[in-house]
């Protein structure tokens, strides 16, 4: 089992020798299975009981975390699956409906409906935001205990019904402490095997850099659902093996208690990583065991067990374990590019196409941010595009690669229309872009941070992953030896293992422009790369930049620092309130008169 010990859910260097990282990640986990694994022999039946709860609960919250910890969708409810999953196999196993069923085939059906109603839980993800969704979640779970209570003939309502017995040797304290604690090695492996893959990069880059994630062609909703499906599954799983647990089950039994536990684990535990969520849900089924007294309060300690990680420890857990990204860094750090490695993972495919903008118009508003501006993109040919602020450049280049929709006009490609307002089929297209504010994963390494550039090359499903089949490890070997050499083109390899948000502002620049090469672009914009780079970064980023094109990719550049505009660019357009002021050769824009005096000064 491979599994983090840092913030990022995803293990960040292999500078050290692999076993090393391995046992490093794998060692806590192993502590605490073989723990829980023990306590029927050191302990009495009680604590085998509670033993198992925890391992329950943490079948549950592992594909919660998932939803929650990676893909940032504040899913409150989910204690409605684990009801529906208690219900299923309780109901199909006791023969109210069909004949009885064999208990795994029950367990089978439970967790293929916990799928289908993940999936319908999840799908107001895709449309409300944040706390809406979360509303959601919670009106799902009401609707759910509402359904229990009403619907007698089948759950005997508010009496309930007795929920599944399993068959020798699991039908005892420590038979079926050990099963629990199988299904919830099984969901930690699977788990961590997506998170440590295309899926969990790209989940954690919906989660802080949404836009970014659009530029590089991965889907939001299909990875969401994705998710969805396999929360939903473990969610009901738990559900059965918890109506084992509890003998005889009512809607009592899955109190809104249950659902803020689920949530506040992660939380505590932290974003984007398995340890922690595991060590919080374990914290929370121990917390009222010895603060029995308090047992009624257990959603108010919850609450103070948050505030109090909040405060002290933003980062929960996994920021406390995460050892290796406290280590100072070396100042004064130079970032030397080697463009001489782009032929080794640019595309060597040519075309000749060309991206040509028409007449495009567009107002937020009563402010005519661009109108009916014309402008070519070729291959292997570098467009400045200047003008003074709010002159429209960076709006220009959200409507070619798809961020807006114009009102009129069109972008062109080698003769067909790029489909106006679909940010995510750029990267398809070979269309790669950098942003005027860097997008970042900023709890990634910066390595991570590269690998989500190439999210798309991968071969492998999200099954192939979540069971570490050959497909996946090799798109991950892929993966990361692409992004190692992306690092190493703009000069950032030594700092691959390093949390993005501990780096300058320059090399965050530079790691834009590395995730960008990851989708070996035919086209690459880069938003204003220069802004807050020194003088000797500038003249790097223009020989990267320079050479990137004589590799034959068409580059369109928005920038300010008029040097590096000239020094570099092949053709130049230049922008004034929204059309185009002048447009030629370096040379030719150098004496156009309205330019010096608007934009370039006397
Ligand atoms: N999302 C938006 N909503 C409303 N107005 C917008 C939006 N985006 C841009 N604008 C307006 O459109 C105009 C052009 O903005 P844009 O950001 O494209 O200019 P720019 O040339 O890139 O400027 P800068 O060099 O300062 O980045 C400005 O007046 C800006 O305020």
């Amino acid at each position: 089992m491979k599994a983090d010990t840092q913030a990022t859910g995803i293990p960040a260097s292999r500078a050290e020798p692999a076993w090393r990282d391995t046992a490093v990640h794998v060692l806590p986990f192993l502590a605490i299975f073989g723990f829980a694994a023990l306590v029927p022999m050191v302990s009495n039946d009680y604590w085998a009981l509670i033993a198992t709860r925890a391992a329950i609960y943490w079948m549950l919250v592992s594909g919660l975390n998932l939803i929650v910890g990676f893909a940032g969708q504040l899913a409150i409810g989910y204690v409605a699956l684990l009801t529906l999953g208690a219900y299923t196999t309780s109901v199909l196993v006791g023969g109210n409906v069909l004949p009885p069923m064999p208990l795994f085939v029950a367990f089978g059906v439970a967790a293929l409906f916990g799928a289908i109603f993940g999936v319908i839980v999840g799908l107001p993800a895709l449309r409300l935001r944040t706390f809406y969704f979360a509303m959601s979640t919670l009106g799902f779970a009401t609707i759910v205990t509402q359904i229990a209570l009403a619907w007698q003939s089948v759950t005997g309502g508010g009496i309930g019904l007795p929920g599944p017995e399993f068959p020798a040797p699991f039908n005892t304290t420590k038979g079926f402490l050990y099963f629990c604690l199988g299904c919830a090695v099984l969901s930690t492996w699977m788990t961590a095997n997506v998170a440590h893959s295309r899926f969990g990069r790209a989940l954690i880059a919906i989660r802080d850099a949404e836009v970014a994630t659009e530029s590089l062609g991965i889907s939001k909703p299909k990875m969401l659902v994705s998710v969805f499906l396999l929360a939903g599954a473990f969610a009901a799983f738990a559900g059965g093996l918890f109506a084992t647990l509890q003998t005889y089950i009512t809607p009592e039994a899955f109190n809104f208690d249950l659902s803020v536990l689920f949530f506040i684990a992660i939380l505590i535990g932290g974003r984007g990583s398995i340890l922690g969520p595991l060590l919080g849900t374990v914290i929370l089924t121990l917390l009222p065991e010895f603060a029995a007294p308090l047992a009624a309060w257990s959603t108010f300690l919850y609450a103070v067990l948050l505030l109090a990680v909040v405060l002290v420890a933003p980062g929960g857990i996994a920021a406390l374990l995460d050892f290796k990204n406290r280590r100072p860094l070396q100042s004064n750090r130079a970032i030397v590019p080697r463009p001489t490695l782009l032929p080794d993972i640019l595309s060597q495919e040519r075309v000749k196409t060309s991206i040509a903008v028409r007449g495009i118009a567009l107002s937020f508003g009563a402010v005519r941010a661009i109108d009916g501006v014309d402008l070519n993109v070729e291959p292997a040919r570098i467009h400045g595009l200047i003008g003074p602020n709010g002159s429209g450049k960076t709006t220009m280049l959200n409507v070619i690669s798809g961020y807006y929709r114009p009102q009129s006009g069109t972008v062109m490609l080698g003769g067909a229309e790029l489909e106006p307002g679909r940010s995510e089929t750029r990267a398809g297209h070979g269309i790669a872009r950098t942003f005027q504010t860097p997008r970042i994963v900023g709890e990634g390494s910066v390595l991570q941070n590269v690998m989500i550039g190439g999210t798309i090359s991968g071969q492998g499903t999200l099954v192939e992953s979540m069971l570490a089949l050959p497909r996946h490890r090799d798109d991950e070997r892929k993966l990361e030896k692409a992004g190692r050499l992306a690092l190493r083109v703009v000069g950032l390899e030594s700092l691959a293992a390093v949390r993005a948000d501990r780096l300058q502002h320059s090399e965050l620049r530079f790691l834009e422009i590395a995730r960008a090469l990851m989708l070996r672009p035919q086209f690459l914009m880069l938003d204003e790369p220069a802004a807050g780079l020194s003088v000797d970064e500038i003249a790097r980023l223009g020989e990267l930049i320079r050479e990137i094109s004589r590799q034959g990719v068409g580059v369109l550049l928005v920038e300010h620092h008029a040097d590096l505009i000239f020094d570099i660019c092949d053709q130049i357009t230049v922008l004034n309130l929204g059309r185009v002021l002048a447009a030629g050769t370096p040379s030719e824009i150098r004496q156009h008169k309205e330019v010096v005096s608007a934009y370039l000064g006397g």
